[in-house]
């Protein structure tokens, strides 16, 4: 298995920062807004007419609970209280979706090989679908969120899965969500006593990145427990109030750690105000995955709902003549972490979030499942004996149970298919997302090597 090249240093942190590393980041930061000036003097910019819009801190009207905002990593990279969206005033100045002429009027590369190099495709399953942003009706206000300095428009249901391939065949640990109130699934090696408490972990995201086979993976953990559906407690449901919430988790004995995995949380502009008003010491992961992939995985699993909806290509553009990415789009929007890192790092440090590489995730689950467990303070008990590659599939599935015979694998919602996306887009969107990847592996201090897009073909 390739190994992670050395870590760089350190990046400097809502909660770290010293003098060299903020250096670096300056540079960096200073770099990046050079070219973003450059972008935006050589578009057309009042073409992109993206404008500016309010925007409430952070948190605003929320109850208290969260420590004063830290000051933006990313200062100069966008203008402030930028919108990308429909049918708005225009900007005084160029915003984030200048950036998206980072690939305009550029001759196309020479073709790459279709779509999605890892093949991994999605299936769908996904419920989420159906009301993902294909339609870009305008939003509530509520429905807004606010990354570092800029107002995002959300889907008013930016979700992930119903995990229905994984209802009712649940081996190990797990729940069924609010549905089976804490009663162990079939197969279970964990006895229903104990008391049910609050996540200590999260698994906040990204859509499309890895996220159930994380989750899968971890729960083999006995000391492990997690509830088998999304909650979705902190963007849709947090009006339903924190017992709620416990009431939806597992129980556990003591020593256990209650999990569950939600990942529109990482683009919910409240969710980290509410997940540090609820415990200002839990544990965030998140797995990241190519943008580029992702977004694709993304379509692919609304296409396999709503097999009407526009190309990826026609949906990726705003204009796709002058190379205007739409960045309003969630498959698009999603991708930019680095902006929505900015707003977990206003109230959570560094330290405290876990950044697991789903394209690792596959090719090396035992490695990536070593770093989630010391990252959350469990033996190394989830090992290579625990994963098998399985060549129908695909992808790495969980070895049977002794005590079952239920199949191990991912549902058909995971690993479907991908559609063959024209090279040049693809190549418009890894020259849009580049900027931001990089900004990202300094705030994490983590390489993912999406730059590197052998692995993106
Ligand atoms: N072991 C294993 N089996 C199957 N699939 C795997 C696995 N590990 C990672 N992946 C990748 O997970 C992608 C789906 O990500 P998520 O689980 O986060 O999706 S979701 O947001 O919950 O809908 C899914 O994306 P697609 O391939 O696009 O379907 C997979 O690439």
């Amino acid at each position: 298995m390739a190994q992670w090249p050395a870590p760089p240093p350190p990046p400097p942190t809502a909660s770290s920062k010293g003098p060299p590393a903020r250096k670096l980041l300056f540079m960096c930061t200073l770099s990046l807004s050079v070219t973003y000036l450059c972008y935006s003097l050589m578009s057309c910019y009042s073409s992109l007419q993206f404008p500016l819009a309010l925007q409430e801190p952070p948190g605003a009207g929320e109850p208290s609970g969260g420590p004063p905002p830290s000051p933006p990593l990313l200062p100069s990279l966008l203008p402030p209280r930028v919108q990308l969206g429909p049918s708005r005033p225009p900007p005084p100045l160029p915003s984030l979706g200048a950036l998206a002429n980072a690939s305009r009027r550029e001759p196309p590369d020479s073709p790459q090989a279709p779509g999605d190099h890892w093949g991994l495709g999605s299936s769908g399953g996904e419920g989420a679908a159906n009301r993902d942003a294909w339609i870009r009706t305008p939003l509530a206000p509520t429905e807004m969120i606010t990354v570092q300095s800029g107002l995002f428009e959300r889907d008013p249901h930016e979700s992930s899965t119903t995990d229905e391939e994984l209802t009712g065949r649940r081996g190990g640990n797990s729940t069924s969500g609010g549905g089976e109130k804490g009663a162990p699934g079939p197969g279970t090696t964990t006895p229903d006593y104990g008391e049910k408490k609050l996540p200590q972990a999260l698994i906040i995201g990204v859509k499309k990145g890895g996220t159930r086979a994380l989750l899968e993976a971890i729960r083999v953990h006995p000391d492990v427990r997690a509830v088998g559906v999304e909650p979705h407690f902190f963007d849709r449901n947090y009006e339903k109030g924190l017992e709620w919430y416990r009431n939806v988790m597992p129980k556990t004995l003591e020593g256990q750690i209650t999990m569950e995995k939600t990942p529109s949380y990482f683009v919910t502009n409240e969710a980290p105000k509410r997940i540090h008003s609820m415990a200002k010491d839990t544990k965030l992961i998140v797995v990241v995955r190519n943008p580029v992939t992702r977004a694709i995985s993304d379509y692919t699993q609304t296409l396999s709902k709503k097999p009407e909806i526009p190309t990826f290509e026609v949906l990726a553009f705003k204009n796709r003549t002058l190379g205007l990415i739409d960045a309003s789009w969630s498959a698009i929007r999603i991708g930019i972490y680095a902006l929505h890192l900015e707003n977990w790092l206003q109230y959570f440090p560094l330290s405290q979030i876990l950044f697991v590489s789903g394209e690792r995730l596959i090719v090396d689950p035992a490695g990536e499942m070593a770093k989630v467990q010391d990252f959350l303070g469990l033996k190394r008990v989830v090992t290579e004996k625990h994963f098998y590659f399985n060549k129908t599939k695909g992808f790495p599935c969980l070895k049977k149970p002794e005590d079952s015979s239920a199949p191990r694998c991912l549902g058909k919602s995971k690993g479907r298919t991908h559609p063959r996306i024209d090279p040049d887009v693809i190549h418009r969107l890894r020259k849009f997302y580049r900027p931001f990847n990089v900004m990202f592996y300094q705030m994490t201090g983590q390489d993912f090597q999406w730059e590197q897009e052998e692995s993106d073909k």
